[in-house]
């Protein structure tokens, strides 16, 4: 087994600073990059991103939807793509959002075993169903070294409609489920999602003991700034940005440029 996907993100983080890249083929990008919306495409965007940041940011992001909206040619794209960013050293998060009954969750949890063709580091998880229906993917991260992250305050407008039912809220509820799976671990390799778009941070995230991956920067008006007076220090923060950095490319340097703009921001 992997050492401890937590651990494994704390040495990655000092060893490279906390950002995150989504990797987001998004047709309109494609189009930018002078690159059909194919396979072809996809492959060749990958590619770039991984030659451009695999070497270099902590932890590479790709978000399935634009995979598996060309079918097994955009899945093979992506299994290629992600062994190509574990061999250079990033930790690879699949953006899949996966939450159903236990016995679904546990072939949903398969990402996270080694032999899976497309097995990654972590992956992002919804509790809709449940706490206990996430506990098959909870087993398999704990056997085999994964990560989970899971949608607790998520980035888009209108998420507290939901997630802030209730006292506790739905979304503080689901951060007192991650701190127990999270407890006793010094580096816990369960997080949650909470966006860097909330304009007060209104779920409670003391001892959570393991990450938070902050989505929203960029693209979704999320700023440095918000990240530090959401959730100032204390907590190990992994913010994500997909477009504002995809959008530098096709040239690699270029891309490597915009990353490191949003490294040194978030450094500030
Ligand atoms: O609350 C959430 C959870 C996930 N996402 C995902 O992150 C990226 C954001 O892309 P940007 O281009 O940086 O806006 C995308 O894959 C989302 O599905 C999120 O935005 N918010």
């Amino acid at each position: 087994m992997s050492q401890p996907f937590g651990q494994r993100l704390a040495e990655a983080v000092t060893a490279r600073g906390p950002l995150c890249v989504g990797i987001d083929p998004h047709a309109p990008l494609l189009e930018k990059w002078g690159l059909p919306d194919s396979p072809d495409g996809l492959a060749r965007f990958t590619d770039a991103v991984v030659d451009a940041l695999a070497g270099s940011v902590a932890v590479l992001k790709p978000q399935l939807a634009f995979y598996e909206r060309h079918g097994s040619r955009g899945l093979a794209v992506l299994e290629d793509g992600v062994a190509g960013a574990r061999a250079a050293g990033a930790l690879v998060l699949l953006d899949a959002k996966r939450g159903d009954i236990g016995s679904t969750m546990d072939a949903y949890a398969d990402y996270l075993r080694p032999d899976h063709p497309l097995a990654v580091d972590a992956l992002t998880v919804s509790p809709y169903l449940g706490p206990g229906s996430l506990q098959p993917a909870v087993d398999t991260a704990r056997a085999h070294g994964g990560g989970l992250f899971v949608l607790a305050r998520t980035s888009n407008p209108d998420a507290g409609t939901l997630q802030l039912v209730g006292e506790p809220s739905v979304a503080q509820r689901v951060v007192d489920t991650v701190r127990g799976w999270n407890a006793g671990t010094p580096a816990g390799s369960f997080g949650v999602v909470v966006g860097a778009t909330l304009s007060e941070l209104d779920v409670d995230l003391t001892g959570l003991g393991g990450p938070v991956l902050a989505p929203g920067l960029g693209a979704q008006g999320g700023s440095p700034e918000d990240l530090r007076r959401l959730f100032g220090t204390g907590t190990l923060v992994v913010p994500t940005v997909s477009r504002d950095v995809l959008a530098a490319g096709p040239d690699v340097a270029a891309l490597r440029a915009a990353a490191q703009r949003w490294a040194a921001a978030l450094a500030r």
